[in-house]
């Protein structure tokens, strides 16, 4: 195998740590960053009960003013969720030369690999992943697990059956709390099942003796309308807090809270709330004792479905529509090409926008 994913596979995994120091492949310490932080006053990430009286005035104002925030009571049983944990560490677990059998190829979009956002940045991350489609899942656990492969796809089905009308119920919160009636609602995309898909993504960030110099998954935003996220209870995951009153930008680590999953605004969320919802930078970083590990629920528009601002956002007193309607993979392009300028180019007026801001 030589293509860029599986060296860096094979150059970083701690199966085959041979080094003492970070190769300059893996090195990030010179590339420009913004200070670290830990959550305190302002800076805390939201916890919202899904019981809570107040849930929809909660997402809201998470989504705003966040873009990322944690769910308790979110329905998911911690046991379902320690099997599923379980299982991603098995995956993981296996000897790399195994988990390179069902490596992703070029035009496949299933199966083991590097980051998929390797190609935007300089250096390999500290990072291993298993994307997962349905329609391979079964081929490939047989291939990893010839005599048990039947219990880990057992356990992804369970979870995602469990995740999904989860995903569904947060989409519609976050609707209703930009005023939308259910009726309204109903008529838009995410009222219409059959215009959403959902995507299942494993992360695995090895520990690494020297965190500081390498990154986990580096700064990006989700294109999709959210994500929700499980992980291993191992600390890592980081939000870039923009420039405000209190401060430059500066990373934010979500806190580790027993029994929560997290929520991530993604940008076609970003672009459906004509603007108000903010799509959440983040990256992972890495721990120098414990191996994190992750899995990434991508709710999204069908890959024919254009999203663009709802348009009872729109009218005389609430302005115009900042943004152009783009499919997922139109947007996903544009990020490829463009990077954190793509909405940037989507935008029907720049110039509407620093007007509002500046109203
Ligand atoms: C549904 C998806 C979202 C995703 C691209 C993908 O097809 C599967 C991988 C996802 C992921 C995970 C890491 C960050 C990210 C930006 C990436 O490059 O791959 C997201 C993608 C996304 O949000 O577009
Ligand atoms: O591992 C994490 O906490 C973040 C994963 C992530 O951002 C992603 O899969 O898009
Ligand atoms: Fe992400």
């Amino acid at each position: 195998m030589s293509s860029p994913a599986s060296v860096d596979l094979k150059i970083h995994h701690p199966q085959n740590f041979r080094f003492n120091s970070i190769p300059d492949s893996h090195d990030w310490s010179d590339l420009y960053d913004h200070p670290s932080a830990e959550p305190i006053g302002l800076d805390s990430v939201p916890v919202i009960d899904l019981n809570d009286p107040n849930l929809i005035y909660k997402i809201g104002k998470a989504c705003e003013e966040s873009g990322v925030f944690l769910i308790r009571n979110h329905g998911i049983e911690p046991e379902l969720l320690n099997r599923f944990g379980s299982q991603i560490h098995r995956l993981f677990a296996l000897p790399v030369e195994v988990k390179l059998k069902v490596a992703k190829t070029k035009g496949t979009d299933a199966g083991y690999g590097g980051a998929p956002i390797s190609h935007l940045f300089p250096k390999f991350m500290w990072y291993e992943g298993f994307a997962i489609q349905t329609g391979s899942l079964f081929d490939q656990a047989q291939i990893l697990w010839p005599d048990d492969y039947s219990s880990f796809c057992a356990v992804i089905e369970e979870y995602k059956k469990a995740i999904k009308p989860l995903g569904y119920r947060l989409m519609h919160l976050m609707l209703l709390s930009l005023g939308l009636t259910e009726e309204e609602i109903d008529n838009t995309l995410i009222g219409d099942s059959s215009k959403i898909k959902n995507a299942m993504h494993l992360n695995s960030y090895p520990a690494c003796p020297y965190p500081d110099q390498v990154v986990g998954l580096a700064p990006h935003t989700d294109t999709g309308f959210v994500a929700v996220l499980y992980h291993n209870g191992v600390s890592g995951l980081q939000v870039l807090r923009c420039k405000d009153d209190i401060g430059p930008a500066r990373w934010v680590t979500v806190p580790v809270v027993p029994n929560t999953l997290v929520v991530n605004i993604g940008d076609l969320m970003h672009v459906l709330s004509n603007g108000t919802f903010h799509n959440v930078v983040h990256r992972s970083t890495v721990s120098k004792t414990n191996q994190r590990l992750s899995a990434a629920y991508f709710l999204g528009p069908q890959l024919d479905v254009k999203v663009g601002p709802l348009s009872e956002l729109m009218g005389p007193e609430q302005g115009p529509p900042l943004y152009r309607p783009v499919t997922w993979p139109e947007l996903q392009k544009l990020k490829s090409t463009l990077h954190d300028k793509a909405l940037q180019s989507m935008k029907i007026d720049g110039k509407i926008e620093e007007l509002r801001k500046g109203a």
